[in-house]
């Protein structure tokens, strides 16, 4: 064993009370400097004590048998002896990562239901979470660590036990114990669906997009009337009677459903109603626990109508569906990385209508593409009166290339020179606006000004959605051409990195008009 690694034991076996060790600084540095203690990592269950620590550059789990009788067999790791007690250096493997779950509820997702504001943080590198846990612990918002779609997962070559595993990891090391959510996001199949929640994940984002039939949007009145004509009579004597010419109150405003509306409405959303109704009996119920249930209707070619949102609303309460939050697609567009773009006086006027209809059915309105909408934060923080979850990801991939831009520029210049090249193929999985006419010629910057890069629009959405083609990307001898580089990178300036997410989710926080804690 390393000196330091013993002078860590050794010091935290001679600490009475390990809860109440704390430090003005997230790591502590041991003997000749080899070995860091996560500081807030150091936590008792079983007899024994448990810390994370850096051990030349690589992290651990030390597992102390402290007490007698104590047993740390359960984790896979190799055992060693500091003052007669046994000492297990365990790798930060799945394996492990399971028996932490066991061991700490803390460390296991939990729902968060349909009060109060709560935050995705998709994470697709997998080590942002310390520097979210240090912003968030000091707010009322609560986390959703683990948070990836399929198209995230494929794109980066990842798995959601991995995704869990680094919330786990992360929520360990930093010692926060007021849980965190799971979200198997923008999942489209059952076998998606028990894909997460058979690995605990706490929240369900049902994607409807692909059973939502946006071709009305193209079709004739007649076209309409006729494809109407075509549904199931009994859909159709079900329905009219209860929305047919009846007009509903909401925030002070009347919807009213004429024939058209309706038929418009049915045409689109009969379907997907069909498949939500379909995975929360058949798939999400039967697990029997607490599940945030979140319906997306977001990804769709037109805004959802304040009627739309109402009928799927309704419809889901007439059917005893109980959603935590609803993502409806709002007016203007949410495009990744960048601020909101549109009218936003017209956004506001709409975004009340849609936040009384989610208060009247109970559930959260959920903000998809979340990231960097500042503009309109300030409107959602205070129509939603601080019930609403914001869903951000890929925001902490752009804070990670600032790290990158400001202490390894090289690399960040082959990396922009890559997106820039790649770009077209990324657009295949994202709608963006970018010109990459106005993109920075990175060639003519110096190194200290790369950052300008990230400050640019295009440049953002640039580099933004090409995150999954740079973390693939490979050399001629199969070896990765960027992505080990990139985690090194960031092991190496992880606190530097934990501040940067720090200050970037401190400001969506604020904008959302949440409090801050000093302390
Ligand atoms: O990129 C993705 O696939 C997801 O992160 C998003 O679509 C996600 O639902 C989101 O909106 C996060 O901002």
């Amino acid at each position: 064993m390393h000196p330091d690694c013993k002078a860590i034991c050794e010091y935290i076996l001679s600490s009475k009370e390990i809860d109440t060790v704390k430090y003005s600084k997230h790591m502590r540095s041991f003997g000749e400097g080899a070995c860091h203690l996560y500081a807030d990592s150091v936590h008792a269950s079983n007899g024994c004590v448990l810390f994370i620590a850096k051990t030349l550059g690589e992290k651990f789990l030390w597992v102390i048998e402290k007490e007698a009788g104590a047993d740390s067999s359960e984790f896979e790791g190799r055992v060693m002896t500091v003052a007669g007690r046994n000492v297990r250096k365990a790798p930060l493997s799945h394996a492990n990562a399971v028996v932490i779950r066991r061991w700490f509820p803390f460390a296991r997702p939990t729902a968060f239901g349909r009060e109060g504001v709560s935050i995705g943080l998709g994470d697709r590198l997998g080590i942002a979470g310390p520097g979210h846990l240090r912003i968030i612990r000091k707010t009322k918002a609560r986390p959703v660590l683990a948070q990836q779609s399929i198209r995230e997962l494929n794109l980066t070559n990842r798995t959601y036990e991995d995704v869990l595993d680094s919330a786990t990891w992360a929520v360990f090391q930093e010692g926060y114990h007021l849980g965190f959510g799971a979200d198997g996001d923008h999942l489209k199949t059952a076998a998606e669906v028990k894909q997460a929640l058979d690995l605990e994940f706490s929240m369900i984002t049902l994607d409807c997009s692909e059973k939502i039939d946006n071709r009305v949007a193209t079709m004739t009145k007649s076209q309409i009337a006729a494809a109407y004509w075509a549904l199931p009579k009994e859909l159709r004597d079900e329905l009219e009677p209860l929305y047919l010419d009846k007009g509903f109150q909401v925030g002070g405003q009347e919807l009213f459903f004429d024939s058209t509306t309706l038929r418009e409405i049915v045409l689109i959303y009969s379907k997907a109603m069909d498949f939500i109704r379909h995975i929360y009996f058949d798939v999400v119920k039967p697990y029997n626990r607490e599940i945030d249930f979140e319906v997306s209707i977001d990804e769709t070619m037109t805004p959802t109508t304040p009627e739309a949102h109402y009928f799927v609303a309704a419809e889901l309460q007439r059917h005893g569906i109980v959603a935590s939050s609803m993502a409806p697609r709002f007016c203007g567009e949410f495009q990744k990385a960048i601020d909101y773009i549109g009218d936003i006086a017209q956004f506001k006027r709409e975004f009340i209508l849609h936040s009384a209809i989610a208060d009247q059915f109970g559930y959260r309105l959920s903000i998809h593409s979340g990231s960097d909408k500042f503009s309109v934060y300030p409107i959602i923080g205070e129509i939603t009166g601080g019930r609403v979850h914001v869903k951000t990801a890929g925001t902490n991939w752009l804070e990670a290339l600032k790290v990158i831009a400001s202490k390894k520029p090289a690399l960040f210049r082959e990396i922009y020179a890559f997106a820039l090249e790649h770009f077209a193929e990324a657009t295949v999985y994202y709608h963006v606006t970018t010109d990459l006419g106005k993109a920075p010629d990175a060639t003519v910057m110096p190194d200290t000004d790369l950052k300008k890069v990230l400050q640019q629009a295009d440049g953002r959405q640039v580099l933004h959605i090409t995150y999954g083609l740079v973390l693939t990307a490979k050399n001629p001898d199969g070896s990765y051409r960027f992505r080990d580089t990139i985690y090194k990178a960031l092991d190496v300036e992880e606190e530097a990195y934990a501040d940067t997410l720090f200050l970037h989710i401190q400001k969506h926080l604020l904008k959302l008009g949440m409090e801050v804690f000093r302390a």
